[in-house]
């Protein structure tokens, strides 16, 4: 028998209860890191982000982009948007998290950060677009960020960072229970690039 069948059945879960959130270090090389992260800077329809909150619309600093496999409307804030078709650099890292986490994504949130002073809020992703308890696989690129978790009901806290290259999911019902954050951080100067595969459902 083996004891372990992959390297995802090593990661344990990050949460004490309520959800299930996997933490499986550097996927990427440095220098595939490196490589993506100029890829997607560059060849990325990056937008800044619009919320509209209590009738205000908020233009934030941090980009954001959208894409998949059919041009799924994604909405939350308030907002809709239309998924552009997937490049060829997206296609290759869905096919890398999906091949170590034994999920399928149809679609993926990019977050462009430019430096530490550009963060998000509190929230979960449950929006009803998105497949109810679906895994969401985070891949973060460029600086390494410090990522927080809070139970919506007790408060309770777990942090992490998120380094180069590395993948995150996020599964089961994480979204329903707990919120999460990417803290800002006026020390860091460099930008970071984030991506989350989720699944739409159709
Ligand atoms: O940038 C990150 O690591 C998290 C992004 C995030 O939570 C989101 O796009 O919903
Ligand atoms: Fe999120």
């Amino acid at each position: 028998m083996k004891l372990f069948e992959d390297f995802s059945e090593r990661t344990v879960n990050l949460l004490p209860k309520d959800g299930i959130v996997h933490y499986y270090g550097k996927l990427l090389t440095p220098e595939q890191a490196d490589f993506y992260f100029c890829r997607l800077f560059e060849a990325i329809e990056w937008k800044n982000d619009e919320a509209h909150v209590f009738g205000k619309r908020i233009v934030t600093k941090r980009k954001v982009a959208w894409y998949g496999e059919k041009p799924y409307a994604y909405t939350y804030s308030n907002t809709t948007k239309y998924a552009l078709c997937w490049t060829k650099e997206l296609l290759a890292l869905k096919a890398m998290v999906e091949k170590e986490t034994h999920e399928t994504f149809n679609s993926c949130l990019l977050n462009l950060y430019h430096s530490g002073k550009e963060g998000m809020a509190w929230h979960s992703d449950a929006e009803k677009d998105l497949k109810k308890d679906g895994a969401i696989a985070s891949l973060s690129l460029g600086a390494e960020r410090k990522f927080a978790f809070k139970h919506k009901q007790t408060g309770e806290k777990k942090e992490l960072f998120l380094e180069r290259g590395s993948l995150l999911v996020m599964k089961g019902t994480t979204q329903t229970y707990w919120l999460h954050r990417l803290p800002a951080s006026k020390r860091i100067i460099a930008p970071r690039i984030n991506l989350t595969f989720r699944t739409i459902e159709e």
